[in-house]
């Protein structure tokens, strides 16, 4: 495990570097997942800059994750975009996975977007179908590998946030009602999104018992971001892209493989993008309250 904590000096440092170096002032922060990089290109007037530039950033290590940071519009907000995203199971600490959503915060983001590839849970879904988070399982941060754990720094947030309300309800409903417009039907999903450590794909019988705990979807990454945000007083929206069907029967021949995800992530990228682009579109715009 990567050991360095990043606090709040580096996050500033960040942050002067990222001023000087752009114009732009992000009020919301879009977080890019597996096979999602795509979006950061619709981005206009765009500073395109790569994380190994950029004071304390880590490097992205998995593929479909780009490793770069891009500031600019898009569906009339600035917006500070993350074009891959970093994961536990990569080496890095839960404090080193979220030093980005923290940058945001000093930044001004008031809003986080956060998307993330998926295997399905409920028998219900299929590939393809894109689900609103409304509420998540974190498997690692129940035993205590969240990144909240350790000295609390007040000046991001309290030492014990609440968690019951991480899933904007308003934003939810704008959601609901681009992805009518946009004619998604059955494939728009609202559930539970359950995060497990990863690398490995689960087992069977892991699928099962996260099927009967109340996931719907499952993955490896989205809820260390989840809690800092909401740590810091930042409105969180999630969605997963469903890529793949959890292997939930002993004889099946299915495997899950990362290359299905990418795979999956570019033949639904138009129906993902669309919906960002017609939330941010539909988003009250900021205010200094915000
Ligand atoms: O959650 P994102 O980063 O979208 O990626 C998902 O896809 C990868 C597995 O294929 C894992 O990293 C999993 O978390
Ligand atoms: N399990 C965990 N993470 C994932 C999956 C999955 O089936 N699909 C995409 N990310």
């Amino acid at each position: 495990m990567e050991g360095k904590t990043l606090g709040y000096e580096q996050c500033e440092q960040a942050v002067t570097w990222l001023r000087d170096h752009s114009q732009h002032r992000p009020s919301v922060g879009i977080v890019l997942g597996s096979g999602h990089s795509a979006l950061a290109d619709q981005v206009i007037k765009a500073d395109i800059f790569s994380y190994a530039d950029i004071p304390h950033f880590p490097r992205s290590t998995v593929p479909g994750h780009v490793g770069r940071l891009v500031l600019g519009e898009l569906g009339g907000h600035t917006c500070v975009v993350m074009q891959g995203r970093f994961h536990m199971y990569e080496g890095y600490s839960a404090n080193t996975v979220v030093f980005p959503v923290r940058v945001m915060k000093l930044l001004g983001v008031h809003t986080l977007l956060l998307t993330n590839a998926a295997g399905g849970l409920n028998p219900e879904y299929n590939v393809g179908d894109i689900m609103l988070v409304k509420d998540h399982i974190f498997l690692p941060g129940l035993a205590a590998h969240g990144p909240l754990v350790g000295p609390n720094d007040e000046r991001f947030g309290p030492r014990f946030p609440s968690t019951s309300d991480a899933y904007d309800p308003e934003l939810r409903a704008i959601a609901r009602a681009v992805a009518k417009e946009l004619k998604f039907g059955q494939r728009l999903r609202e559930g539970v999104y359950v995060m497990e450590g990863g690398p490995a794909f689960e087992s069977v019988a892991e699928c099962r018992m996260l099927k009967l705990m109340g996931g719907d979807a499952v993955g490896m990454s989205t809820v260390p971001e989840v809690h800092v945000a909401r740590h810091c007083g930042i409105r969180v929206f999630a969605i997963s892209l469903i890529t793949n069907l959890a292997v939930l029967e002993f004889d099946s021949p299915q495997r899950a493989t990362h290359a299905e995800v990418l795979e999956t992530g570019q033949r639904s990228a138009a129906n993902i993008q669309q919906l960002i682009i017609n939330l941010l579109t539909c988003m009250p715009p900021p205010t200094p309250s915000d």
